[in-house]
């Protein structure tokens, strides 16, 4: 599919006047960031079953952890270096030497390292001044330097510092031999202007690659790494999922597929492992993905109402953006209380029945019907209660040639009542009525319809078989009924078990009246 900038004219002309690199490199911190998630912790096995897909997947560097940190990251980190993926695997070390040192005895190839330089993290939590804030990191830069380790250096809360100061510390990490540096938005302050304009003014001083940590505390770390890209930035740091501390990061699927769909600049990432990656992610944290999360999400791709139903059989770019198999997800029709006959034809011709031959339009109207009603109780309908409906309404009488119809029929139980049921059944054009107990509310609902239609029907068999799980199941009922002629066998579903059991006989009371 062609990327956006091409096809869209809006987009095209948008970006035109913009500098835009062909490439940017995806920084993940999965690892690291993703698994500050709050209760998220992975044990070695898992850390290096990630990184393996990170790497096939085609991210240029893996924030492997945060080596000071404990024994069992230390472990990790050194196994994931050792393993020889295909991208740069990153440790994260405080401006400490101690934290450096852990971080070159675990192999990694890169060493990101940082300092927090905002008022706040001055005074509260470092209790250093400007000035040795400076001078710490251009310590710690020209230590990792002297060890010949690639340097990404971060100013922590860079987003809130003030300006030429916050210019004057990454000046001093450059000099000191920072190979890149990260701007960190620390607590997601940022709106995409900000964040345009701080990238454009660090630009101006600095002539290393420019990278970007975006937190999503007021959901804009996309809108936020992406506009950073606009302005320059060549590296995003992004986690699956958009995991991290706090409301997360910068998600890797949606910056990704925003960089590539709606600008066309490469990531190098492949992009139809998304959504494995994303399953996989969520398995070992335990943290489960929205049903409506962007990309890699359940619903990205699945449409209940008619009109976006119809519009999606018809061509599927009228309410998607790209298609789900770019990134590994699937399109699903939903059928529910919103769905419209287009998208209920369409689920039953993949069930094999066709309205106009194995259903008539009569029928196809009851399917309908049915549907919505078990939609209209806040419920899912699952293919397989399409199939057991279509089933039903296929196997049973034409309303239009029922001898005895339901009209009503009401029952009354609990733990200290006599199961009663009444039921009103109109036998050619003359409704009768009557009630009778049980020992539960299905016996009592049968004994009230044998009561109407006669003793001369007898109930030979009867057993009930939920069609999907959960209380709320579709139940489907079956019954063997014999007159004095002959014995019919008769089924009825619904998600109603007295009602599938009442629909079941009164369905069999026709046939042995046919
Ligand atoms: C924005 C971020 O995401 S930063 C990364 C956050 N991630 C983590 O903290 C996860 C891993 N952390 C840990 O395992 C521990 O916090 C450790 C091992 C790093 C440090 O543990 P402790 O030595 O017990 O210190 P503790 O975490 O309580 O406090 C942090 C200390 O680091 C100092 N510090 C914080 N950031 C930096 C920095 N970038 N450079 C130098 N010192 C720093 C603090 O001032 C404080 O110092 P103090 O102990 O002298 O008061
Ligand atoms: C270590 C830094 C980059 C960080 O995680 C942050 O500021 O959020």
């Amino acid at each position: 599919m062609e990327s956006y900038v091409y096809s869209n004219e809006i987009i095209k002309n948008s970006l035109k006047a913009m500098n835009l690199p062909k490439n940017v490199r995806i920084f993940d911190t999965t690892l690291r960031d993703g698994e500050q998630t709050p209760g998220v912790s992975l044990t070695p096995d898992e850390k290096i079953a990630i990184a393996e897909k990170l790497s096939e997947i085609g991210v240029s560097a893996i924030e492997a952890g945060f080596p000071v940190s404990s024994e069992g990251e230390r472990e990790s980190i050194k196994k994931i270096a050792s393993l020889g993926l295909d991208c740069e695997i990153c440790g994260l070390s405080r401006a400490v030497k101690k934290d450096i040192d852990v971080a070159i005895d675990c192999d990694v190839q890169s060493i990101h390292t940082f300092i927090a330089t905002s008022p706040l993290h001055r005074e509260y939590k470092l209790k250093m001044s400007k000035e040795q804030i400076i001078e710490t990191l251009v310590k710690s830069i020209e230590y990792i330097k002297e060890h010949g380790i690639t340097v990404e250096f971060s100013a922590e809360d860079a987003t809130r510092t003030e300006l030429e100061y916050l210019k004057e510390a990454y000046k001093n990490a450059v000099d000191a031999g920072a190979d890149r540096i990260n701007v960190p938005d620390t607590v997601g302050v940022m709106v995409p202007n900000s964040m345009k304009y701080l990238i454009s003014e660090l630009k101006k001083d600095i002539k290393v690659p420019i990278s970007v940590h975006c937190h999503n505390d007021f959901g804009l770390g996309v809108s936020n790494s992406i506009a950073a890209v606009e302005a320059g930035a060549l590296q995003v740091h992004c986690t699956v999922n958009g995991l991290g501390e706090r409301a997360g990061n910068a998600s890797l699927e949606e910056t990704v597929m925003s960089l590539d769909m709606i600008y066309g600049i490469d990531t190098g990432i492949k992009t139809e492992m998304l959504t494995k990656l994303s399953k996989l992610v969520s398995h070992y944290t335990g943290i489960k993905t929205q049903p409506n999360k962007a990309i890699v999400g359940e619903n990205s791709f699945a449409h209940e109402s008619g009109i976006h139903a119809h519009g999606v059989l018809a061509h599927a770019l009228t309410y998607e953006p790209i298609d789900p198999e770019i990134v590994g997800n699937r399109r699903r029709i939903v059928l529910g209380k919103h769905s419209g006959a287009h998208a209920i034809k369409s689920k039953l011709s993949e069930i094999g029945v066709e309205v106009g031959t194995s259903v008539s339009n009569e029928q196809f109207s009851e399917i309908v019907e049915r549907i919505k009603s078990i939609g209209d109780k806040g419920k899912i309908v699952t293919d397989a209660d399409v199939m057991a409906i279509a089933e039903d309404i296929t196997k049973r009488t034409l309303k239009s040639q029922r001898i005895v119809d339901l009209e009503q029929f009401a029952v009354i139980t609990g733990n200290n009542v006599i199961p009663t049921a009444s039921v009103a059944l109109k036998i050619k054009d003359q409704v009768y009525k009557k009630s009778e107990i049980g020992v539960g509310p299905v016996d009592a609902a049968l004994k009230a319809i044998q009561a109407v239609v006669g003793e001369h029907i007898r109930l030979n068999e009867y057993s009930i078989n939920a069609i999907s799980g959960g209380t709320d199941a579709i139940a489907e009922v079956t019954v063997r009924l014999e007159n004095h002629e002959k014995e019919v066998i008769a089924k009825a579903t619904s998600d109603d078990v007295v009602r599938a059991s009442v629909e079941a006989v009164i369905d069999g009371i026709n046939k042995l009246m046919e």
